[in-house]
């Protein structure tokens, strides 16, 4: 666990470098097992569930009879955290429906406007290689449930026995999800992008997973599919000085470290003893984690940098567009205006990045591998397409008609302009009737 002192940019990329495989490393492996599912479908998903999974399964569908028994192994106490989750979340994402939507008349006659229409069919992915992350359903559900989708349909791998966790059917059912299907990895993805005759084929595919997962999911956009994001391995940069509680941000480093040995935790401080003493802190909270080779392997794939100031910080971390991003500082203002590259912020002392993984009511689907300079986290307008709306009677043909009909000749698309000068003859005949 070495500091690194704030370093010159040239080596910025190298000394920030994610630990996961990249698309490069994984595309042609990816590619023959979504052609080999294209043209096998079900039988060739079983065949990879095998292989991958070690698990042979000839009907993926999780039957009603699951859905039942799943409920009565769930206990009370987890049932009701689930439950203010989901009011926490679907608060969250209901305030999200926009009402900007006004008609705008652009010119007199000429009415413009936009209305969103939910996605057809989509596909949720919840990982569940090394842990049943339940809690992604809430995120994805939710927002998929009230955009309005029509068909749902879940994926998520088989336990050794072929089952899943129960909590994941209870979550799913709770949000109203009604196919599950038992499948996990590239397969899943490859499943959606083409549909079986199990899983329906989805327009776009959502979710997190670990790096086959996320290059599965841009492999998919190269057919015609679209995603949310690359949403790969966890990551978490904290910015905290000497007024922050060491403690406190050990716990959160390693909240994300226990997630897998390709995550990746950042520590950046102005203040050398506050790292040091935030090293202790991760040497004591690890030891007694059950995750504990996990956490150990993904902190040493993690950094600790003393930067002179506040600025430096703030141009290393847009640099790096951590997926969550703590701040914990005598000046958290400052961070919040000056970073723009983050998939979600979490400000002060009391806001562990675990309240939004869980309930606070913010979705936890965030770009990673520094996609969050160009991506958002999922959100309602992502189950969504806004499509626009024009009407214009003949005042506005009159208004627009010849500026159309010079472009389209500037353009040289003749059509074009036959299209608007039939309508602005039409006019003219009907005046002079
Ligand atoms: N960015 C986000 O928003 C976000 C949110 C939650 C979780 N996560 C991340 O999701 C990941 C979950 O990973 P996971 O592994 O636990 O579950 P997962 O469901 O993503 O992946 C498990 C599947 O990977 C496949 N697989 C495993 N080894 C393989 C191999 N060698 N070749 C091909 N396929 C293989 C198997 O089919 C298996 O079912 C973690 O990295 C976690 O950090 C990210
Ligand atoms: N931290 C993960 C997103 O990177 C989400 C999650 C689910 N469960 C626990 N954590
Ligand atoms: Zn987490």
């Amino acid at each position: 666990m070495n500091t690194i002192k704030f370093p010159p940019k040239q080596d910025w990329a190298q000394i920030l470098k994610r630990p996961t495989q990249s698309y490069n490393d994984l595309e042609q492996s990816v590619k023959s097992i979504f052609k080999d599912i294209q043209s096998h479908g079900d039988k060739a998903i079983q065949k990879y569930t095998e292989m991958f999974d070690g698990v042979k399964i000839s009907n993926s569908v999780v039957s009603s009879n699951e859905f039942e028994a799943a409920s009565d192994l769930v206990s009370t106490g987890l049932k009701e955290a689930i439950k203010l989750a989901y009011n926490n979340i679907y608060k969250f994402h209901e305030a999200q429906k926009s009402n900007n939507l006004a008609k705008v008349e652009t010119q007199p006659g000429v009415i413009c406007w936009q209305a969103k229409k939910p996605i057809d069919s989509v596909g949720l992915y919840i990982p569940g290689g090394s842990a049943p992350l339940f809690s992604s359903i809430l995120m994805l559900a939710i927002p998929a449930k009230i955009a309005g989708c029509k068909t749902i349909t879940l994926a998520t791998p088989p336990q050794k026995d072929g089952s899943i966790h129960p909590a994941i059917l209870y979550t799913a059912h709770l949000c109203g999800i009604k196919t599950v299907v038992k499948v996990g990895g590239i397969q899943a993805i490859a499943g959606f992008t083409f549909g079986t005759d199990s899983i329906p084929k989805a327009y776009k595919i959502f979710g997190p997973g670990n790096q086959y997962v996320t290059v599965a999911k841009q492999v998919a956009t190269t057919f015609d599919v679209a995603i949310d994001m690359p949403a790969g391995p966890s990551e978490l940069l904290v910015m905290a000085d000497e007024t922050a509680k060491p403690s406190f941000v050990a716990s959160d480093l390693l909240s994300q470290a226990e997630h897998g040995k390709d995550s990746q935790v950042i520590l950046v401080s102005t203040d050398n003893s506050f790292i040091e003493a935030v090293k202790l802190e991760i040497e004591a909270q690890i030891e007694v984690l059950p995750r504990v080779e996990i956490a150990e392997a993904a902190i040493s794939n993690s950094k600790f940098i003393l930067v002179n100031s506040f600025n430096e910080a703030a141009e290393l971390i847009n640099n790096y567009a951590p997926e969550h991003f703590i701040v914990a500082t005598k000046d958290n203002n400052f961070f919040i205006d000056h970073i723009h590259n983050a998939g979600s912020v979490f400000i002060g002392d009391f806001t562990p990045e675990s309240a939004g993984d869980y309930a606070s009511g913010t979705n936890h689907t965030l770009p990673t591998n520094a996609y969050a300079k160009q991506y958002s986290g999922v959100n309602l307008d992502a189950f969504m397409k806004t499509i626009t709306y024009q009407e214009i009677n003949q005042t506005g043909i009159k208004n627009i008609g010849v500026a159309v009909e010079l472009m389209a000749e500037a353009e040289g698309l003749q059509a074009h302009k036959n299209a608007m000068s039939k309508r602005l003859e039409a006019i003219k005949e009907s005046v002079k009737s």
